[in-house]
């Protein structure tokens, strides 16, 4: 039987990920896709989609109400701007959302199916209709991580990311990039002259970087620097990136209140593309020996995996370069530390685009469809 699914925000970044992800899994066999479109009603559907009708318009609510099935990568004030309205008219549809809009709601469902396929299927059981991918930091640190959090030997865990910059969006990857050129341009020179002075080049960068790079995306150069705060300011000295690691590590666990894990760190954006990486400390609920904590993520899922805690195989396995692309979660840097015996580091990379927001999507509609 053929399910007729709307996609809002297809050939946006996250989007893009997700029809390509969708294509190379054969997802689109069965599904009659509509799609939508906020800036181009009428235009023509995406060229993949041999006999798909044109472009409907996104804010169009009796188009979309026509639908059993909602996936929307277009972003949070789309969701703000529509779902609200269309439930308001009664459309109980399964509505599969990328936004962080409607995440933390009671009656929505954080979806990461490897770490949380029995939340999920009550949920579906119980009616629930709304199911949202999962902040990207978060879902990638649960698929790496899964082994310990699942299986409740984790009593507290603290983060501290190297996001890059697709997290922001599109734009802020190309003007990352275009610091870098302007930043290797001011120095182009002296670069081609062996003899020149290092000092003399790292004023000349410096400079640059004070005053001479376009930081509209970001606010302040990336290129060459970092910045020590992702998304707003909660007022209370916390950024909502690093409230996110707590709370949806918890929904999306369905943990109660007797057996919640405290989780919090510090979040951070750094020149790297399209891969969030994070150190965690974790304190055990016992003391487990390492070959037995690596065993355990290792066997968590199929994506995790896990990278021999050696200096080679680290810098091979464990760097945004090696993940990017790749729907695995290499974990490594698994050791104890010196505070005891329950105390770990680990270390792990995830693509952002993939786990991060795009395949938990794909998967959810998969299982919506009972095809996962
Ligand atoms: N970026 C990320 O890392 C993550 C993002 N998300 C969420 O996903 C949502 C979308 O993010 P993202 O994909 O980065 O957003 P994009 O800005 O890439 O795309 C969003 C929309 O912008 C419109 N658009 C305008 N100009 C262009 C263009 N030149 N190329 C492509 N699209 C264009 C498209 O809408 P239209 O076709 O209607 O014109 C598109 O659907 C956000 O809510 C975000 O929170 C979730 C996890 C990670
Ligand atoms: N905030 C994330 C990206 C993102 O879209 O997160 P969320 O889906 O929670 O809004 C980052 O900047 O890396």
């Amino acid at each position: 039987m053929t399910s007729s699914v709307g996609f809002v925000g297809y050939r946006g970044m996250v989007g893009s990920v997700l029809m390509q992800r969708m294509l190379e899994e054969n997802d689109f066999a069965g599904i009659d896709p509509v799609f939508f479109s906020t800036s181009n009603p009428g235009g023509a559907a995406p060229s993949f989609a041999e006999g798909a009708g044109p472009l409907q318009d996104a804010h169009d609510l009796d188009a979309l109400a026509k639908l059993p099935i909602i996936v929307t990568a277009q972003g949070g004030d789309y969701t703000k701007a529509v779902h609200g309205e269309l439930r308001g008219r009664g459309w109980d549809g399964l509505w599969i959302d990328a936004a962080s809009a409607l995440r933390m709601n009671d009656d929505s469902i954080i979806v990461l199916d490897p770490v949380n396929r029995d939340v999920i299927d009550r949920g579906l059981e119980a009616g629930v209709k709304d199911f949202v991918g999962g902040n990207c930091t978060v879902s990638c640190m649960l698929m790496g991580l899964g082994g310990l959090f699942r299986n409740g030997l984790v009593e507290w865990a603290t983060a501290m990311t190297y996001q890059a910059a697709s997290g922001g969006g599109a734009r802020h990857m190309r003007e990352l990039l275009t610091q870098f050129g302007d930043i290797s341009a001011s120095v182009a020179g002296e670069l081609a002259d062996p003899a020149s002075a290092i000092l003399e080049i790292d004023r000349k960068v410096l400079e640059t970087q004070r005053g001479g790079l376009d930081a509209s995306q970001f606010g302040v150069p990336l290129g060459g620097s970092l910045i020590p705060w992702i998304d707003a300011d909660l007022g209370n000295g916390q950024s909502k990136e690093e409230w996110k690691a707590g709370v949806e590590t918890n929904k999306i666990l369905g943990t109660t209140e007797a057996n919640r894990i405290t989780m919090d760190g510090l979040c951070v954006r750094i020149g790297a593309m399209r891969s969030h990486s994070q150190a965690l400390t974790i304190k055990l609920t016992e003391d487990l020996p390492v070959e037995e904590i690596e065993r355990l993520l290792d066997a968590d899922n199929e994506w995790a995996k896990v990278i021999p805690n050696a200096k080679e195989a680290t810098m091979e396995g464990l760097t945004p370069v090696a993940a990017s692309g790749s729907l695995d979660i290499p974990v490594g840097r698994i050791r104890k530390l010196e505070m005891g015996p329950e105390y770990i580091s680990a270390f792990t990379v995830g693509d952002q685009l993939l786990w991060g927001a795009a395949e938990p999507l794909r998967r959810m509609l998969a299982i919506a469809l009972g095809r996962l």
